[in-house]
């Protein structure tokens, strides 16, 4: 019996702190040992020349809707999964709601794993809900691993997935933080963006920027000062999902300089479409908070540059492409959500490293190390350490390739980002040692892991 199981020789090994070139001795789906500038001196049954490439942490999409029990004609476990195999995502954490059953008790929790553990060619967690009728389930949610709560302060779109009032934000933080954990939150105003929406409607106004301006970012802004009031006062620790503007991530520096224990994601979409994409491509570049402009783009990647952003998350939220047509010209109506979480890292390639110098230690510590800090998955997750899962990816920047529709793995394949050229291409994936994607395949044939 050789010593590792795989090896994987020569590649440039990125994590949050460095780049080093060597080779990464994988056995029983851990890394067993990375030797810098010289070569493992025994072969393994795996051996991958990885030379040229580079050897990322594999992702953690903290931020999916995979919609599975329940809707999965809209998406599924195995195709979302199979999507981030092929994207070299190698975990992600599910959002209680667009699955029906939602996950806001223990019973449908054990149907989402349930699921997960039959489908999923990626490790899989999740995230509880809380909504107003639930706050006698979360002690045992928590007890049965959710990772976090979230929470919507403006309606979901989904009717079995209510979105909080002051009162049940206020007994829902203090018992989130007796239980020690934490709380995500879907933070726009529900006063403005209804009345703002009625308004527009009313008056036949109905277009992509009239839907934008009916969601301004001061109802992002209103939202997260509030929640963080809210958190303030109750201990709780919390995290701002999909903030589209670096306004927003302005808010949360404050309150984190005054020492509030928060945290803020932002997703592909902020960082490479703008109100224009709205409008050319309809409702697939339709979400909430709504796509913004130039600016705003060029804004939140300062932000990512100087720190201010910790996660980055996809947010893929698909429905099936009746839903996301434009009818009458009227953008109200088609359902809001993203496809893009197999293309994360190609955005954050693309977009981030190539176009602004973002380094790559950067991206491996938005899309690894402070997710897998900030849920508890660190250190077997999120890095490239002796004694880790390996969860890596495998990634050529010097391929690039233009996205195409038959390239996606989504249930529906369709995306913003298709037709988009992209620098820097996923090899080759593996999820706890095993190859899960490689030179455009998924390789079906995997143990479950979960
Ligand atoms: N019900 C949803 O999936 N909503 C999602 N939709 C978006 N972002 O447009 C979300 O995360 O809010
Ligand atoms: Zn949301
Ligand atoms: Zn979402």
């Amino acid at each position: 019996m050789s010593t590792y199981d795989v090896i994987i020789r020569n590649g440039h090994i990125v994590t949050e702190e460095t780049i080093v070139q060597g080779d990464i001795g994988i056995k029983a789906g851990k890394i067993a040992v990375i030797v810098v500038g010289q070569s493992i001196e025994t072969e393994a049954e795996g051996e991958i020349n990885a030379k040229g490439l580079h050897v990322f942490p594999g992702l953690i999409d903290s931020h999916v809707h995979f919609n599975e029990p329940g809707r999965t004609e809209w998406e599924g476990l195995e195709t979302g999964s199979k999507s981030l195999a092929a994207g070299g995502i190698t975990t992600f954490i599910d959002m209680p709601l667009n699955s029906t059953p939602p996950t806001i008790n223990r019973e449908n929790l054990v149907l989402k794993k349930a699921a997960s553990e039959r489908k999923s060619m990626v490790n899989a967690r999740f995230w509880g809900g809380l909504v107003p009728e639930n706050i006698n389930d979360l002690k045992d949610l928590f007890e049965d691993g959710v990772l976090g709560f979230k929470a919507f302060m403006s309606p979901s779109g989904i009717t079995d997935f209510n979105h909080v009032d002051d009162v049940t934000i206020y007994k829902g933080m203090k018992e989130i933080a007796r239980l020690g954990s934490l709380l995500a939150v879907h933070a726009e105003s529900t006063v403005i963006c209804e009345q703002l929406a009625q308004e527009k409607i009313a008056e036949g106004h109905t277009s992509a920027r009239d839907f934008t301006a009916s969601r301004p970012i001061i109802s992002e802004i209103e939202a997260v000062r509030r929640i963080i009031s809210y958190a303030e006062a109750t201990g709780c620790k919390l995290h701002i999902v999909h903030a589209s503007s670096r306004k927003v991530v302005e808010v949360i520096n404050e309150a984190k300089h005054r020492g509030v224990d928060v945290t803020v994601e932002t997703c592909p979409h902020y960082l490479s479409l703008t109100v224009k994409d709205l409008e050319e491509k309809g409702g697939l570049a339709k979400c909430c908070p709504p796509l913004r402009d130039e600016s705003e783009v060029d804004d939140l990647w300062k932000a990512v540059a100087n720190g201010e952003i910790d996660v980055i998350a996809s947010d893929h939220s698909p429905a099936p492409p009746s839903m996301k047509e434009i009818k009458n010209g009227d953008y109200f109506k088609a359902w809001g959500g993203i496809s893009g979480a197999q293309s994360t890292l190609n955005i954050l390639l693309t977009e981030g490293h190539f176009k602004r110098g973002l380094p790559l230690q950067k991206i491996a510590e938005l899309t690894g190390a402070k997710p897998a800090k900030l849920f508890g998955l660190f250190p077997n997750k999120g890095t490239i350490k002796a004694g880790s899962d390996a969860d890596l990816a495998i990634v050529d920047l010097n391929k690039s390739f233009e996205l195409k529709k038959e390239d996606l793995y989504y249930r529906h394949q369709q995306s913003p980002y298709v037709g988009k050229t992209f620098n820097g291409k996923v090899i080759t994936t593996l999820v706890n040692g095993q190859v899960v994607f490689q030179n455009g395949e998924i390789i079906k044939e995997i143990e479950k892991t979960v």
